[in-house]
């Protein structure tokens, strides 16, 4: 498991705060897997949820940050995903809680919602948080139907 691979994916309404967290997850040493979209024209969540769901339902990839404008739809359809669990992760008490009590492995965020900082604070909370096991992996573990 190589847990310095990062990937990220938007769609246009988070084009912009995609292009800043990989820039910024780079800078921390990390290498990034972007699976789009690559420019601000209005396009579909599903279009790149869907290959990076792809990518860790094969295990590709361990850690993922995705965005769409409310954050719904790009979490809803990375759920649909075999292995995935994206949290909704809106503060950073909630990305904290999605690791340690969900093992989350995507953090999927409301680009229209939240400032560059905010994400940035997001981002390392998710990053830095590990999953408690314990009660909480029986509980992950009944998830999958
Ligand atoms: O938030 C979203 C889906 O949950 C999308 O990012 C879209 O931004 C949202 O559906 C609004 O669509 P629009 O084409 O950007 O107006």
């Amino acid at each position: 498991m190589n847990t310095k691979v990062i990937g990220i994916a938007s769609d246009h309404a988070g084009y912009e705060m995609k292009s800043m967290v990989k820039e910024y997850l780079k800078e921390k040493g990390f290498e990034v897997k972007d699976y789009g979209t690559h420019s601000s024209e209005s396009t579909d969540y599903a279009d790149y949820a869907h290959p990076l769901g792809d990518a860790i339902s094969r295990g590709e990839i361990t850690r993922a940050i995705a965005f769409c404008g409310s954050g719904n739809g790009i979490n809803i359809t990375l759920n649909r995903h075999a292995g995935v669990r994206s949290a909704y992760s809106w503060n950073p008490e909630i990305a904290r809680l999605g690791r340690a009590h969900n093992d989350a492995n995507v953090c999927a965020m409301p680009a229209r919602f939240l400032s560059p900082e905010q994400v940035k604070e997001i981002v390392d909370v998710f990053l830095t948080t590990k999953f408690e096991g314990g009660r909480h992996q029986r509980r992950i573990e009944k998830i999958d139907l």
